[in-house]
């Protein structure tokens, strides 16, 4: 279905090779994961299927890539969409009308098909994809949950051959995720659909490919083969690959059933106590001191309710993870800590002051919020120019945002522009401007899409720094590990309303929806991180 031979790809003549060597063949009915560090090139390589590279994107392809027996050279992507649906990273850059049943009908009118085809199948999509409630919504004012699930919807209809979706789960609550990879799944075994996906969250899929590519991220050859053997040594691996590879187990686990099978014998002997020795996250060094206080807020957008009386408190130092549902109301709340949105009703307060009608000075000493779209913070023309402006509007020393953009990002040229970095170079940037501020209440939305596993270690590093010299940091996540890693609280928000707040080991443990991996697999044990798990079975042998 998907044939590269030795395919290599720069975006400029100067610029160095983001692919080079890469052969696959993807068959049909087969899931295809790609897999590799930020910035390794998968979003290149994925934009390649679809003629994307070169055509769009210009830049110098060696090689060949067919689809169906079609060159790419020779078909654009137009010429393809007969057979590949693409959806992007940002699902809203790729939407074309302004309504969600529009969005979703638009590939089959340009298809030509009958209308009562469209009609059941956008009947089909709304229901398959949970998007009933908000069929005759503008796209505008979707979640980015809903936005990715629209993206999805409408390459869905369409009913194409192969599909083609770079980071689909990324805005997706965890139970969302499961449930779109299962349609995946099911579209793949039953009408032999082939899927290329990209993904950073491999606990998600990783069990679900039949195929991994692996992009060494240095230009170098591709490794490509079935998911199990291409997993043992590949540089990024899903928690239960690492306790699996840590605790020597032969076969590698991919899945949680798989490793707690393998786990069931040290499970048996590991107490309490072992669990209790472990390398636990550090506490949150709070005294109380309240940062941001929420009481009774109640926020609307016309006719729909996003918060209904909520009431929150978050200390100096403490780290709490907000989780819920798509559409539950988290970005909402991070919005209203810094002014965006007027309550309705109820108090917010930031260190004293109502951030709504504040003026932007005096609320970035307060709170900084990294937006869901990274892109929305950035204006400037290269990375060395953004950070510059980064030091002079917060009043930071010279260097303060460069040091730590490469911290989070290492290696990117200060020349590129902003718009050409990988989606995860670019919330590592937008990371860097907020943290240059060092407010005292740190607002992150979403603040792994797009990030290895490395940048994430670097990102909790970072916040864990930031939370033992007193910053509160809320952030609104749908990544289990993430939460595990970093936060000692977590708050669950559904339907615009508090239903639970507590430390992060009661929350997620006990929760099947946002357990972390490690959770399900020792549970009661409370064992969330793979460093806990493996500190555990070191203290049995
Ligand atoms: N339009 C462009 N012009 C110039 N360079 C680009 C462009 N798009 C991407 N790049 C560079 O190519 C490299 C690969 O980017 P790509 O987006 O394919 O990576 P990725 O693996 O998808 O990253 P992420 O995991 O962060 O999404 C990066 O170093 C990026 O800066
Ligand atoms: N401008 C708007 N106009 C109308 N409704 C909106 C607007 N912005 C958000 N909403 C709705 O308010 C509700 C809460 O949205 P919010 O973005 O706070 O959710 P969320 O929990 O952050 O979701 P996600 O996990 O998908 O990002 C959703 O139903 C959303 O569709």
């Amino acid at each position: 279905m998907i044939r590269f031979e030795r395919v290599g790809f720069r975006y400029a003549e100067e610029a160095a090779p983001v692919l080079s060597d890469v052969d696959l063949e993807v068959d049909e009915g087969e899931l295809c994961l790609v897999v590799g560090r930020t910035g390794s090139g998968k979003s290149t390589l994925l934009r390649a299927v679809n003629g994307l590279v070169p055509h769009f994107t210009g830049g110098i392809l060696s090689g060949r890539v067919t689809v169906a027996g079609r060159d790419t050279r020779d078909h654009p992507p137009r010429d393809l969409a007969d057979v590949v649906g693409y959806v992007g990273q940002d699902p809203r850059a790729g939407f074309v009308t302004d309504v969600v049943e529009e969005e979703l009908a638009y590939g089959m009118e340009s298809l030509g098909l009958a209308p009562a085809v469209m009609r059941r199948r956008v009947e089909e999509t709304l229901d398959l994809l949970g998007l009933e409630t908000v069929r005759d919504r503008p796209l505008a004012t979707l979640s980015g949950g809903q936005a990715q699930r629209v993206a999805i919807g409408s390459v869905l209809t369409a009913h194409p051959r192969a599909l083609v979706l770079d980071e689909p789960t990324s805005a997706l609550d965890p139970v969302g995720a499961e449930d779109v990879l299962a349609i995946l799944q099911r579209l793949v075994h039953d009408l032999a659909l082939t899927v290329v996906l990209a993904e950073h969250r491999l606990e998600r899929v990783v069990h679900l490919a039949d195929t991994v590519v692996v992009l060494a991220g240095d230009g170098g050859p591709a490794a490509y083969g079935p998911a199990a053997a291409v997993m043992g040594d590949a540089p990024v691996a899903p928690p239960v690959v690492r306790l699996g590879r840590a605790a020597g187990w032969s076969p590698l686990p991919l899945s949680v059933r798989d490793a707690r099978r393998a786990a069931a014998p040290l499970r048996a002997r590991l107490t309490r106590e072992d669990t209790l020795k472990n390398d636990a996250a550090p506490a949150a060094r709070t005294d109380g001191a309240p940062v941001a206080t929420v009481r009774g807020l109640r926020v609307r957008y016309g006719p729909v309710p996003a918060l209904r009386g909520v009431d929150l408190t978050v200390a100096r130092g403490e780290v709490v993870a907000l989780m819920g549902r798509n559409g539950a109301g988290k970005s909402s709340l991070l919005s209203s800590l810094v002014g965006l949105v007027r309550p309705e009703a109820g108090r917010v307060e930031v260190l004293g002051a109502a951030p709504y009608g504040l003026r932007a000075r005096a609320m970035v000493r307060r709170a900084g919020l990294v937006p869901q779209e990274p892109a929305d913070l950035l204006y400037a023309e290269t990375v060395t120019a953004e950070c510059r402006a980064a030091d002079r509007d917060m009043s930071a020393p010279e260097g303060t945002c460069r040091a730590l953009f490469e911290r989070l990002a290492p290696g990117v040229s200060g020349d590129v522009h902003p718009r050409d970095l990988s989606e995860g170079q670019r919330l590592c940037l937008a990371l860097a401007v907020i943290l240059t501020g060092r407010p005292p209440l740190v607002l992150l939305d979403e603040p792994t899409r797009g990030l290895d596993y490395a940048a994430k270690t670097r990102l909790v590093e970072i916040l864990r720094e930031l939370s033992a010299e007193g910053h509160a940091i809320v952030l609104a996540t749908h990544d289990v590990e993430l939460a595990a890693e970093v936060a000692g609280r977590v708050v669950v928000i559904a339907e615009g309303e508090v239903v639970s707040d507590g430390p992060t080991e009661e929350v997620l443990v006990s929760s099947p929806a946002f357990a972390p991996q490690m959770s399900k697999i020792f549970a009661p044990l409370p064992l969330l991180t793979v460093a806990q798990a493996t500190a555990a079975l070191v203290e049995l042998a």
